[in-house]
């Protein structure tokens, strides 16, 4: 409780601490956005923005507030997790959640208000927007508009300039002059806003920031705070405070990151547009330089031009002037001639008449009239040719103006063509950036109001759930408050209950625990008793299902021994369950070291009592691997024979004892095991009066120790015949009899002598089945014989019969001594747990049910 009580509290300041940053985030956006959009709202905004007392400020401050309140939110709800984890209680985690619930539920209805505020906002912010759009298309249009009107004046200029005369063309050109530094004056003024722009945004990029700033303090304080927290020990509300200061600081840090991203979308932006408007100034002071360039030529070729006719009119004026000077003078000359003339008529007539010297001096003068006459035609045809070079000069000078202006004015076309071509160019960019950046504003805010939308819609949604969990956490908290108080008392109650009981139990538990210990003594005694009497314990083996058992695919496993009793076990035949009841029944994972039931029956052997211990089966079920095993896993055999020498050892003080071994093999006829002969054998009555079975001619072996017996049973073992049947690659062909016989000398009272038979039959085999033919079925002819007369003899000691047919084989009058009345008899059924072997496990089991019944009456110490 203390805990989800300190979790809310720390919720609610970190509430007053998220509104108060809100509110400082939007005063500080005020300051920036407030003077250029607080007068430019329209009716209708105002409309919206009316019952809303917030300052108004920029989407994406707001978004980002939003933003950060929504982080918060989340992180809230996970430390109150992390809450209900450290507690480990259902109940609590629920509280927790309902908490987180609350606390959320408080945190939307601000962010609901927040939302609205923020939607007037925007739409006071799209507003303005779009104002800036227009204003700054007209001012673009203006622009335009301006430099049209260069462009015309400067036509207008030339168009004049074609018509004025140099003079004139010198006045345009003062007026070009200008105009041009007119033009300077505008792009001075264009710099100018240009640099007071630059200087507004650096100013809001220093405001964000600043706020930047403020948010990194933040941080750092929560830092701090997380340290000394930190370094608080053990206390779990310093935990959870720590841990809700860490989400805030990562949140925070968020929300700077993202301010920052967001402050460098502006910086870029603005910049973006700021180089555009750069680059086209700078391509209109290119432009207008390149046009004074060229009226610089233009001018300085005019000027050249007027020189140039200046001086060819001055040359032109020197030489009429020369010209009309020398006609003026041949004119005169002519005349004063002209006025000689009567004088020189009348000497002529008197020359011809009077004097040859005056005819000779007529000569002279008609011939300088001749030369003086031939010089005035040179004269002539010098002033006409010089008048057709004038009119010549003048053709070309006006021909070479008109060819001039005429280049000129392409040129000058041609420039207005390029000029047309960059405006419309400059134009198309210019709308092209302007559409951009509305698209590029619209797409923004078409994402902040779809991610508005969303958050709307999840508010919308959220209510009704937080009510219902609302009414949930009112009456969960009523039942916590008084849940521990009930849990104590409950805990209380129980432990009492628990204590009581616990002592009650182990009070009875010690009645039953000594109940059970004389039941346990008394089924022991009775036990002991029943072997006592019947002498006879059959023990069944399961052999467990080998790779090579199953020769058919998919054969089931019919045989189960019951895991709860260890005397029954289960036959499935027909779709129907056959319970068979033993002395115990081996599980089919039962391993060699299991079978300890001989270990009683071996002390009794070295006590007086004839033991004989038997395998029976089916070929293949595993008698001969449960009677003798393997190098690494020994059977039976081994295993009694050990038991044997330890009690020997223990006892070696108070008896003396020696130990013989013979082994027979009963395979058609009787055999020794022990000799290389291979002589056949027969069973007689010994004739030292005891009444005993004897084999004459048998090789006994004293044994001296157990070492000694591993190496006689192997060469038992090597001796024996088996063969390979379908059922079993190496089927034993004969029944082994491996018979030790204990002399025991009390050192004290006297001599005693007591036989342990260990006996691994042949299997019983169906012919059919084991696929013997020839000699094999000749054997298992005998085998099964043999065994027939062993189940008649069992049968008739279970008929408690007078006559008992122990000599109808030699099998069963070999085992005469062990089988017979006072001695103590175990037989090892082993059957195959598998389907196809059903048949044969039936019998075998059918056969250990009869010996079971068998009684062989109380055991005897055979003594002498
Ligand atoms: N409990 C067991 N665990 C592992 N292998 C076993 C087990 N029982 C029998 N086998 C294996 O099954 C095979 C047949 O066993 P075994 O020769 O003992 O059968 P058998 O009853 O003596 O047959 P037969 O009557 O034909 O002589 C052997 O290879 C043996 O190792």
């Amino acid at each position: 409780q203390e805990a989800e009580h300190v979790s809310m509290e720390t919720g609610s300041k970190r509430c007053g601490h998220t509104s108060k940053l809100g509110k400082k985030a939007f005063a500080r956006l005020q300051l920036d956005s407030s003077s250029s959009d607080s007068d430019e709202l329209s009716p209708s905004d105002e409309d919206d923005a009316d019952g809303t007392d917030l300052p108004a400020c920029t989407p994406l401050a707001a978004f980002l507030s939003f933003k950060q309140e929504a982080e918060q939110r989340r992180t809230s709800q996970h430390h109150l997790e992390t809450a209900a984890k450290i507690t480990d209680s259902p109940l609590v985690a629920v509280m927790s959640h309902l908490l987180t619930f609350l606390e959320q539920y408080s945190h939307f209805q601000q962010l609901q208000q927040q939302a609205d505020q923020y939607r007037v906002q925007l739409k006071r912010h799209r507003v303005q927007h779009r104002r800036q759009m227009k204003a700054l298309r007209a001012s673009y249009r203006q622009r335009l508009k301006d430099k049209k009107s260069i462009i015309t004046s400067l036509e207008e200029a030339f168009s004049q300039q074609q018509t004025q005369s140099p003079q004139s063309e010198v006045e345009s050109l003062y007026g070009l002059q200008s105009e041009r530094s007119r033009l300077r004056g505008e792009l001075r003024l264009l710099h100018s806003q240009l640099e007071q722009k630059d200087k507004d945004r650096y100013s809001r990029i220093q405001a964000f920031q600043q706020q930047i700033d403020e948010l990194k303090g933040c941080i750092e304080e929560r830092e701090e705070e997380l340290s000394r927290l930190r370094t608080a020990s053990g206390a779990t509300d310093s935990e959870k405070r720590v841990l809700c200061l860490t989400a805030e600081n990562e949140s925070l840090k968020q929300s700077l990151s993202v301010t920052q991203g967001l402050l460098q979308q502006l910086s870029t932006i603005p910049s973006q547009s700021s180089n555009m408007i750069m680059k086209e100034n700078e391509n209109l002071r290119s432009r207008v330089q390149q046009l004074e360039m060229s009226l610089q030529q233009r001018a300085e070729q005019l000027s050249n031009l007027e020189r140039h006719s200046e001086a060819s009119e001055w040359r032109r004026g020197e030489e009429l002037r020369k010209r009309e000077d020398r006609v003026r003078e041949l004119q005169l000359e002519l005349d004063r001639e002209r006025a000689k003339d009567p004088v020189v008529k009348y000497v002529t007539q008197t020359v011809e008449v009077e004097s040859p010297a005056t005819l000779k001096h007529l000569n002279k003068v008609r011939q300088k009239n001749e030369v003086l006459s031939e010089k005035l035609g040179h004269q002539n045809e010098r002033c006409k040719q010089l008048e057709e070079q004038i009119r010549k000069s003048d053709e070309y000078s006006c021909n070479l103006q008109h060819k001039q202006i005429a280049a000129y004015e392409r040129e000058i076309s041609s420039l207005r063509e390029q000029l047309l071509r960059e405006i419309g160019h400059l134009e198309e960019r210019k709308e092209e950036a302007v559409k951009a950046a509305a698209s590029c504003s619209a797409e923004h805010f078409q994402n902040l109001q779809d991610q508005f939308f969303g958050l709307q819609k999840r508010l919308t949604s959220l209510p009704p759930t937080l009510r219902s969990m609302k009414t949930d956490y009112a009456s969960l908290r009523s039942q916590v408050r008084n849940f521990s108080d009930f849990y104590g008392s409950a805990i209380n109650e129980a432990k009492k209950q628990i204590s009581a009981a616990i002592t009650e139990m182990s009070e009875a538990n010690k009645d039953l625990l000594e109940k059970y210990r004389k039941e346990v003594a008394l089924r022991r005694k009775y036990h002991e008793q029943l072997v006592e009497l019947k002498n006879i314990r059959v023990l069944c083996r399961v052999k467990p299902v080998l790779k090579e058992d199953q020769h058919e695919e998919g054969q089931s496993v019919v045989v189960t021994p019951d895991p709860n009793n260890e005397s029954s076990l289960t036959i499935l035949n027909k779709g129907k369950d056959r319970i068979f009841e033993l002395d115990k029944v081996f599980q089919p994972q039962a391993t060699q070291e299991e079978f300890q039931e001989i270990e009683p029956l071996v002390t009794s052997c070295i006590d007086g009592y004839h033991v004989c211990i038997f395998a029976y089966g089916q070929t293949g079920s595993g008698k001969t691997y449960t009677m003798e095993g393997s190098v690494e896993n020994p059977g039976i055999n081994k295993r009694a024979l050990k038991q044997l020498f330890n009690v020997i050892e223990d006892r070696k003080d108070m008896w003396s004892y020696s130990v013989t071994v013979s082994s027979v093999e009963i395979y058609n006829e009787v055999l020794d095991l022990l000799s290389k002969d291979g002589e056949k054998l027969d069973i007689k009555i010994n004739p030292d009066g005891t009444g005993q079975l004897h084999v004459p001619g048998l090789r006994v072996i004293e044994v001296r120790n157990f070492q000694h017996i591993k190496k006689i049973l192997a060469t038992a073992r090597r001796n024996r015949v088996t063969f390979g049947t379908q059922m079993n690659q190496h089927s034993s062909r004969s029944h082994a009899l491996l018979c030790v016989t204990v002399e025991g000398i009390d050192l004290a009272t006297g001599s005693k002598t007591t036989k342990l038979n260990l006996v691994d039959l042949a299997g019983s085999e169906r012919v059919w089945k084991s696929g013997a033919e020839g000699e094999r079925l000749k054997e298992a002819q005998n085998i099964n014989r043999s065994l027939l007369a062993l189940g008649d003899v069992i049968q008739a000691l279970r008929a408690r019969q007078t006559h008992i047919p122990f000599r109808n084989s030699r099998l069963t009058y070999l085992l005469q001594d062990s089988l017979g009345k006072g001695s103590k008899t175990v037989m090892v059924v082993q059957v195959s747990a598998l389907e196809s072997n059903l048949g044969e496990t039936l019998c075998s089991l059918k056969f250990a049910q009869r010996v079971c019944k068998v009684e062989l009456g109380p055991a005897a110490r055979k003594i002498e």
